[in-house]
């Protein structure tokens, strides 16, 4: 379990706890500036709140040493910057640092997962930024966290690498990993989350499975949208009046 309690960093997360579990993947959702990125940077050891904690599996995450929590923790952070311009490869390979080796299968295994191989040679800075996106997720991947904490991956990607990218952390969690996406696009998570957590100025307002938590009355509440749920459970849209 990785868990925040009753975590507060001025206005931007006031009193915020919730318990995220392994073996599924949890969206965080809201409205811009409702403090995602902050929670999901308090998750990962990143920031520190001023007051509440963060326990990752029973320990406090801030008692662990940065080596242990960078191998149990994978974090894609939103418009992540790369430093060097170095191949692919070489960038997902920087995600076995943790673990002190170079970890070439699960490399390989990762550049694969994202449909990198042939892009594998190519320096950082001449990909595209969904391409790129794609190295940074798989960099993430190739550390073989047991968390992995991503800030809108899905952002940059065309309709088959999302499709691609959630089968793989649909994959990732089915081995028992737990997985958090920031999305705004609710339909996702609607579909494919197991649980939901929405925030809305700092707070929690809902967090529980997709359709007890994002129901037309929330929406209106925390979007401003009048909107309906169509479709089929697992096949649902969104549909603004
Ligand atoms: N470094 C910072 N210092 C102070 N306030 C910040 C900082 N970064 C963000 N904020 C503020 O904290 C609030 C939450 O920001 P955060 O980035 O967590 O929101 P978000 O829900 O991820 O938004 P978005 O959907 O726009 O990405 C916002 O009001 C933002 O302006």
């Amino acid at each position: 379990m990785l868990r925040a309690e009753g975590i507060t960093i001025g206005t931007r997360l006031r009193d915020v706890s919730t318990a995220i579990e392994p073996a599924c993947i949890t969206a965080i959702c809201g409205p811009n500036g409702a403090g995602k990125s902050t929670l999901l940077q308090v998750l990962a050891g990143l920031l520190r709140p001023e007051a509440g904690r963060v326990m990752l599996e029973g320990e406090a995450l801030d008692t662990l040493h940065p080596r242990e929590r960078a191998k149990a923790i994978g974090y894609l952070p939103q418009d992540a910057e790369i430093a060097w311009d170095v191949a692919v490869r070489s960038l997902v390979a920087l995600g076995r640092l943790p673990h002190r080796d170079r970890g070439n299968a699960q490399v390989e295994a990762a550049l694969a997962a994202l449909d990198l191989e042939a892009l594998a040679e190519r320096p950082v800075s001449q990909l595209s930024g969904g391409e790129r996106a794609r190295a940074l997720l798989a960099r993430v991947i190739a550390g073989d966290p047991r968390w992995i904490l991503a800030d809108e991956p899905f952002a940059a990607l065309d309709l088959a690498h999302q499709a691609r990218l959630l089968a793989q952390l649909a994959a990732q969690a089915a081995s028992g990993a737990g997985v958090v996406v920031v999305v705004h696009d609710l339909a996702l998570a609607m579909n494919h989350a197991q649980r939901v957590v929405v925030l809305d100025r700092g707070r929690v307002v809902a967090d529980s499975a997709p359709a007890a938590a994002l129901t037309p009355d929330l929406l209106r509440a925390v979007w401003q949208v009048d909107a309906e749920w169509i479709g089929k459970p697992g096949r649902r849209a969104l549909v603004t009046r």
